[in-house]
């Protein structure tokens, strides 16, 4: 069946209307953005942020509307607040600081979908360090210890997970209003690279990034998981405050290569997810060294320990280290990391013994929160 046109989603958008104004959300400028792929329409609104709560009926009203058209297989309309002029992007960071007191309060409601035990969010400082390798490699190794694990891509800017994961091209069933995650290698994965083209420029501004981000999370099935591994955007701006602010996350993990310039970045990751309140749980250091595979030499290419360094004076624990080497870019470029494809590797190993740190912690989290046993004397 054709793909619906664009106007008459529009059209559509024209009759509804704004309860407190009698206008509708096109004349009212509140069309921030549509898109229309393979019969799946997704519409960013923009609307005063003091009214989003009241608006949730007309996003309501806007999705059944949209998925009565023909051609629509699925409709998904987002809710973002518009920034007031002059508004900061976010909150800006606080400056590292080795062992800062959390900060609590003045956090939104934040995400949780239903069933998913523990969100960890792995991110970095800059982009280009290993951080959606180490991500896949990670979940891979977690799932290898019994755990049920989901993939989420949130880096809404360069997804990889679909390429990474062996399911490039690939496009997730709807069922009902539930976006079904698909699955490989024994993970449950979902990516904004799913919903578009890989070659596409996603060129969407930071507030419709979030609602979208939001908005997967919470319409995917996710269905029972021990652990979601969440692939950051990389840096620390909007987005990745707003994300780590608005999801419910056990804990951050930051990857990072060696050098000084990564690691300064890594610096104002950590102190990002501090400010927020997220647990760090580690830093990795990623293309560490090099072994040479032929005489098995081992060179340091940049300043090797970096990473351990700066987490012994931050205050946070060193996760491990992970070597350059080209295995790890190639069985990834292939679709199976080299966790899944050379578990016997000491690459593999170096992914699973992080794995089992990260494990550790959680487990020590669930113990935390474990309902204590009612005890009676009689
Ligand atoms: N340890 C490693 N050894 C060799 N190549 C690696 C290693 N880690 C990552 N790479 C390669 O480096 C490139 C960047 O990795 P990746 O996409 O994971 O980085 P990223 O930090 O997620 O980047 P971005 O955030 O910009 O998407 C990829 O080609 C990947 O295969």
């Amino acid at each position: 069946m054709a793909d619906p046109r664009r106007d008459d989603v529009v059209s559509t958008l024209k009759g509804l209307t704004d309860p407190k104004t009698g206008r509708d959300p096109v004349s009212l400028g509140w069309v921030a953005g549509v898109s229309v792929q393979d019969g799946r329409v997704t519409v960013a609104l923009e609307v005063p942020a003091d009214l989003g709560p009241q608006l949730e009926p007309l996003r309501d009203e806007a999705e059944r509307r949209i998925l009565a058209l023909d051609g629509v297989k699925a409709a998904t309309v987002v809710l973002t607040a518009q920034r007031q002029a002059g508004e900061p992007a976010a909150a800006p960071a606080a400056p590292a600081a080795p062992n800062r007191p959390p900060q609590g309060g003045g956090r939104p409601p934040s995400i949780a979908p239903p069933g998913v035990r523990h969100i960890i969010a792995v991110a970095s400082g800059k982009g280009g360090v290993g951080k959606s390798t180490t991500a896949a490699n990670l979940a891979l190794a977690l799932a290898g210890r019994g755990l049920r694990v989901g993939v989420f891509d949130a880096d809404i800017y360069g997804p990889s997970m679909p390429r990474m994961l062996g399911l490039a091209g690939r496009r997730p069933e709807v069922e009902g209003d539930r976006i079904q995650p698909l699955e490989n290698h024994g993970l449950r994965i979902m990516s904004i690279g799913f919903m578009v083209n890989e070659e596409d420029p996603v060129v969407w501004r930071g507030p419709m990034v979030m609602g979208a981000l939001e908005q997967l999370l919470r319409d995917v099935d996710w269905g029972e998981l021990d652990v979601m591994v969440v692939d950051m955007p990389p840096g620390t701006g909007d987005t990745q405050l707003t994300m780590s602010q608005r999801v419910s996350l056990a804990g951050a993990v930051i990857v990072s290569t060696p050098q000084d310039i990564a690691l300064l970045d890594a610096r104002k990751g950590l102190a990002m997810f501090r400010h927020v309140n997220v647990p760090v749980m580690g830093i990795v250091e990623n293309m560490s060294y090099y072994v040479c595979p032929n005489c098995g030499h081992r060179e340091e290419v940049f300043a090797h320990g970096g990473a351990r360094r700066a987490a012994e004076e931050l205050g946070c624990p060193f996760l491990g280290d992970v070597p350059l080497d080209i295995r790890i870019r190639e069985t990834s470029d292939a679709g199976t990391p080299i966790v899944a494809a050379e578990p016997d590797s000491p690459h593999a190993a170096a992914y699973r013994s992080i794995a089992e740190r990260i494990a550790e912690q959680l487990e020590v989290a669930d113990a935390a929160s474990a309902p204590k046993p009612n005890i009676r004397f009689t």
